[in-house]
């Protein structure tokens, strides 16, 4: 399969993501500022909340279209020694502290099952009295790696948290058919460095932003500049943003909702100036220019308007409030047709100013399950259910990693 995706909006074709399971069962509140959760979170409705949203993308997405979860794509990847292999001896050498090589010959005895057993609850009834943390944040499948065009940026995590998913997805490109084509065009980041793929829009063909955050450093960002420069891309906008907890990636402040309109945090991103910088490349070097805003940046790069959406519409406190749940974080599953938390009211109520249909996820389903979803020309907001979900602190744009875009 071709793996493409040249635009944040453009109609979803395949996408890989996570359907929690045991694994937020077993974060519990001493250890969950560490995993990066902002509570503990109840499995069920969680779960019962994600296989909701998935329905509405099943009803929005092209008949041959797929959402795969990636525990399936990593199964059938374990069932090859040697992506068991590769895998078991980069996880042993990125947690050097866990002293996992003393299990060394355990691992590499647990068949494919096991194995990602062990390493997403961090147990296996097959390994006994030895134990890691688990990686509730698989969820957050964007974070991983990030299709740009037909290259893929893989990520290098900041927090130590994620390193084992990220573990997990280079063991995947390396070894999964899926990625066969496109592995070749693989962007890496050195470990000392880092990007997450929250921080990373594919804006067009030509121009990619990259947050520089708390999750991507300068170097992270440079390094990554360069290889998407070389793979084509012509213009990246690195976009600063407050290094803090609520503001952890770009995509948690700043999303396309279609092709000319984005929603956007005010205070860190409209009411901002001089924060973004555009890096081509020039002759072998890297050239900057700074940009008066993101706005400025986009409408020049990009010749085209946009119209940026307020996240929480125009009360102070109620952009904040929505800002913390996800209101920013929507996800396109076509230009102008978005999926969003429902809890984000004055949001909605912002896009529905803007022209948006607002339609709930049962009255969205109901609407296309059976028959052909034709997005163009539309303009709707769905909104779906995530009040566990929430508690992660990622939404519907941080739960998807893209990885086809018609
Ligand atoms: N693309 C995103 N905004 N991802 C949100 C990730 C949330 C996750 N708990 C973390 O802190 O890493």
């Amino acid at each position: 399969m071709d793996l493409s995706v040249t635009s944040e909006t453009a109609q979803l074709k395949s996408v890989i993501v996570h359907t929690p399971g045991t694994e937020v069962s077993l974060v519990n509140p001493e250890l969950k500022d560490e995993l990066l959760f902002d509570d503990i979170i109840f499995e069920e409705d969680a779960r019962r909340e994600h296989l909701d949203m998935l329905n509405v993308f099943k009803a929005a997405m092209p008949e041959d279209g797929t959402i795969y979860e990636i525990t399936d794509l990593l199964r059938e990847c374990f069932k090859q020694d040697n992506a068991r292999s590769f895998f078991i001896e980069k996880l042993i050498g990125r947690l050097s502290e866990q002293n996992l090589h003393t299990i060394e010959d355990e691992l590499f005895a647990l068949d494919a099952d096991e194995l990602l057993r062990f390493v997403i609850n961090g147990a296996t009834d097959s390994i006994q009295n030895f134990t890691l943390h688990p990686t509730p944040n698989l969820l957050f499948t964007r974070d991983l790696a990030a299709v740009v065009n037909d290259s893929i940026l893989l990520s290098q995590p900041a927090r130590k948290a994620r390193i084992r998913e990220s573990i997990l997805m280079e063991t995947l490109i390396q070894h999964h058919p899926l990625f066969a084509d496109i592995k070749k065009n693989t962007i890496r980041i050195d470990e000392q460095e880092s990007i997450e793929g929250g921080d990373v829009l594919v804006a067009s063909e030509k121009v990619v932003l990259i947050g520089m955050s708390a999750r991507t450093s300068f170097s992270g960002l440079m390094t990554a500049t360069e290889g998407l420069l070389e793979q084509g891309v012509e213009h990246v906008l690195a976009v600063d943003i407050p290094k803090k907890r609520s503001s952890m990636h770009l995509d948690t402040i700043f999303t396309f909702s279609s092709e000319h309109e984005c929603i956007a945090f005010p205070p860190d991103i409209t009411q901002r100036q001089n924060n973004v910088v555009a890096l081509r490349s020039q002759n072998g070097s890297i050239i900057t220019e700074s940009m008066p805003s993101l706005k400025k940046a986009l409408t020049e790069l990009m010749n085209r308007d946009f119209t940026f959406i307020n996240c929480g519409g125009d009360q102070r406190t109620n952009q904040f409030r929505e800002q913390w749940t996800d209101g920013a974080n929507v996800f396109a599953l076509a230009p102008g047709v978005i999926v969003g938390y429902e809890r984000n009211t004055n949001t909605f109520r912002e896009l529905k100013n803007h022209g948006y249909q607002l339609m709930d996820q049962y009255e969205f389903v109901e609407e296309y399950s059976d028959r052909n979803f034709d997005p163009s020309d539309k303009k709707i907001a769905i909104s779906f259910r995530g009040h566990e979900l929430c508690r992660g602190r990622g939404g519907a744009r941080c739960m998807t990693m893209p990885i086809t875009r018609t």
